[in-house]
């Protein structure tokens, strides 16, 4: 990969810079970064990263192998407008937009190789679960160039581009479901008089275990729960309280509310 263009420099920018800086997939001069106006986060970023800032002149863009697409949806058409002008025809686009379907894309920036993901914040230390899809137009390289990229932050899984929603819902927003769940832990264990400092590191290390237990073990977490679950003991006691509030339920209204909102975004993008 030459250079890349980032057009959005927000939290989801900084997340894949950083991963891809700290990976060293890319050397920081080569990746370029614009947004609308806000020039003291260009600023902040170019001093914390080394990275480039795309000039009044648009040289980075028209020079730049691939365009990463990170603004917010309701953005993304007058970010598009500004800078197709500057685009060479074989510049290739990655978006990480929510719901920002390919088509629209294409109508925005010409017919082009054109990949979509959704990465997550996690992407900051490398541990992305990302999803990717792409058009007919990327080649075989390029193929390679944007999954080493996307692999450069955590795990990457390509799917049909209308999956894209569902990972949206899944992994995209998935770590704030993570962290809400950890919210409530701590209330509840500070609510009972665990000390902030036990509670916070009790739970990440059960978060921590968990995961890698099912990573390692290979084991189906509907085994893996039974065996920590004693017939009459504590945890069955705490399980029943979740089912009787609809857990499951819950879990699969909160993916649906998530998805059904990606395809609004795309629709009024
Ligand atoms: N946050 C997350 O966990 C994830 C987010 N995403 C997706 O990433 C995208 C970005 O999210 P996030 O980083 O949180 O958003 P932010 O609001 O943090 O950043 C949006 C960026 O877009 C820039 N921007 C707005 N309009 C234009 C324009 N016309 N031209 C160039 N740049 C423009 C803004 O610049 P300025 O500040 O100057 O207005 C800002 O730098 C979203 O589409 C989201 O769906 C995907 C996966 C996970
Ligand atoms: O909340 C959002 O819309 C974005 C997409 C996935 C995570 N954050």
């Amino acid at each position: 990969m030459g250079t890349i263009v980032f057009v959005g420099a927000g939290s989801m920018a900084e997340a894949i810079i950083a991963g891809i800086l700290n990976n060293e997939v890319m050397q920081a001069k080569d990746v370029y970064l614009m947004n609308k106006s806000d020039d003291e986060r260009l600023s902040f970023m170019q001093k914390t990263y080394g990275i480039s800032l795309v000039c009044q002149e648009r040289i980075a863009l028209r020079e730049a192998d691939l365009i990463v697409l990170a603004t917010k949806p309701k953005d993304i058409k007058e970010a598009m407008r500004d800078i197709t002008r500057f685009l060479n025809d074989d510049a290739a686009v990655l978006s990480v937009i929510a719901g920002v379907s390919m088509e629209t894309i294409e109508k925005g920036l010409g017919k082009r190789p054109i990949a979509r993901s959704m990465p997550n914040t996690s992407a900051t230390i490398g541990k992305s679960a990302s999803g990717v899809s792409m058009n007919d137009l990327v080649d075989s390289t390029l193929r390679k160039q944007i999954l080493d990229l996307l692999s450069s932050i955590g795990v990457v899984k390509e799917v049909q581009e209308d999956e894209l929603h569902t990972v949206t819902a899944l992994s995209g927003s998935g770590p704030a479901y993570i962290y809400f769940m950890v919210e409530a832990l701590e209330e509840a264990a500070i609510a009972r008089g665990l000390s902030n400092d036990v509670a916070r590191e009790l739970i990440i290390q059960t978060f921590e275990g968990a995961a890698a237990m099912l990573r390692q073990t290979g084991e189906e977490p509907e085994l893996l729960r039974k065996n920590v679950t004693s017939p009459g003991g504590t945890t069955e006691a705490g399980l029943k309280a979740l089912e009787s509030r609809l857990f499951k339920e819950t879990i699969q209204e909160c993916i649906n509310s998530a998805e059904r909102r990606s395809r609004e975004l795309g629709a009024l993008s």
